[in-house]
């Protein structure tokens, strides 16, 4: 058999800063540089590999045993630096290790847990969007995106009513966290220090309500399934990513179709797309822009040496608009296309265990919107909220057209 020789290429190189306010902004030129680049850009910047392909993204995020999570999910190496906050059981942890909490998370994150979510869900939405179709411009984040997570979710987990305002300020704090320390983590620091008592004394058993996934994953510690220490991080887990994740979705898909009005007219005739609209936004406008790996041992990927103990850059937003997987309509917004294969939500052993709550708060709020709202018309440009891996909107002026 012979054996492929592949002779170390030189590294393409781009001096760009990927954390810097121009591409957190707008990001979407350089990421069709880096795709032209190679398989794998070395970034001087942050000495940092990166992948922009979505051949090659998605094949690192699966080789997991290569690029491992364990090291952090983030800029920082927990090899070499302490991390902000005691590691997340799931997101920062490798097999064999990360096995039994997923198993466990994934248990309380059933399809049958939250297909019962649905009623609740149902009627917080139709309440919510028949008082916003009673006035003629709404503002989609601080209106719609920020106000139905940040009811469902919590109530979903068992949260107590009054504090969860803190929820939006910790999951900016933790998201800025996986990048480098910049003035936009500097912020987040400043404002989510007093917020951080309270999402650990949130995720103690007697904080919680008797049902809901917080108190699931109490009395899967009870049975022994995971420590009674390891209860309140995974609780932690939940509220760290709930709620930001599906605001900046959300708000996402509520620009993708202000910019799209025959996607609104679609979709006003078949609210039964939402779930379609929803998915085409996380491929082409994904609210997680990135994540980074470690890599345990050196590896060749497309013809180019990664070394051991390199951080590895992985830009979801960008393999999510490749041309070489999407084709030329990579940059269009089309729910009608058929969008499986994006990695929004990852793949392999961390893909996102939330994203059954996700899927079903954006496909009840968006459809009882377009149930009843005919026409959307954007009233002013969005205004960018700028975060290391988030990519999304503080505010989208929008005129409601109700029938
Ligand atoms: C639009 C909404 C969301 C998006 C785009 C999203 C995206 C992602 C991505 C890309 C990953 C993989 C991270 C990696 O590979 O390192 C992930 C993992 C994860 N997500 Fe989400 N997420 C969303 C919503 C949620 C929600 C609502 C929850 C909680 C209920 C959640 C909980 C998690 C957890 C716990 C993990 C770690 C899974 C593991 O490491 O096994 N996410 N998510
Ligand atoms: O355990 C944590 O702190 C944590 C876990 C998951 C996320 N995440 C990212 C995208 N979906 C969820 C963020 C933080």
């Amino acid at each position: 058999m012979s054996t492929e020789s592949t002779t170390a290429t030189e590294l393409p190189v781009l001096d760009d800063d990927p954390f810097g306010t121009a591409i957190l902004t707008d990001p979407y030129d350089f990421h069709q540089r880096l795709r032209d680049a190679g398989p794998v850009v070395f970034l001087p910047r942050y000495e940092v590999y990166a992948m922009g392909r979505h051949e090659h993204v998605h094949a690192s995020l699966v080789d997991w045993e290569t690029f491992v999570s364990s090291r952090g999910a983030g800029l920082t190496d927990f090899q070499k630096e302490k991390p902000w906050r005691p590691p997340s059981l799931l997101l920062e942890s490798d097999p064999p290790d990360h096995t039994a909490v997923r198993t466990v998370m994934g248990s309380v994150i059933s399809p049958r847990t939250v297909r019962g979510l649905r009623t609740q869900f149902q009627a917080e939405a139709d309440a919510l969007v028949d008082a916003l179709i009673e006035r003629e411009t709404i503002d989609a984040v601080t209106d719609l995106a920020e106000v139905y997570p940040l009811k469902v979710f919590p109530d979903a987990v068992g949260l107590p009513a009054d504090g969860r305002h803190n929820l939006i300020p910790y999951g900016a704090l933790a998201f800025n966290a996986f990048g480098p320390h910049n003035a936009l983590l500097e912020s987040a620091m400043e404002s989510a220090a007093a917020v951080q008592e309270w999402i650990w004394s949130s995720c103690q058993r007697e904080a919680l309500t008797d049902s809901g996934f917080g108190a699931d994953i109490w009395a899967a510690a009870d049975r022994g399934e995971v420590s009674q220490e390891q209860a309140p991080l995974l609780v932690r887990s939940l509220l760290s990513a709930g709620v930001d994740t599906t605001v900046y979705g959300i708000a996402n898909t509520m620009y993708a179709l202000a910019q799209n009005p025959a996607e609104w007219e679609l979709l006003h005739r078949e609210p039964n797309l939402a779930k379609f609209a929803f998915d085409e936004a996380l491929r082409c406008e994904s609210p997680v822009q990135t994540f980074f790996r470690t890599s345990s041992r050196s590896k060749t990927v497309g013809g180019y040496d990664i070394p051991a103990d390199a951080k590895v850059l992985l830009f979801l937003g960008s393999a999510n608009r490749d041309p070489r997987k999407w084709g030329e309509s990579a940059d269009e917004y089309r729910i009608t296309r058929s969008g499986g294969g994006h990695v929004a939500f990852g793949m392999g052993v961390h893909q996102c265990v939330g994203q059954p709550i996700a899927r079903l708060e954006a496909e009840i709020v968006l459809g009882a919107l377009a149930r009843k709202v005919k026409r959307i018309e954007l009233v002013d440009p969005p205004t960018p909220r700028l975060n290391n891996t988030l990519k999304g909107w503080a505010a989208i002026p929008l005129r409601l057209i109700a029938r």
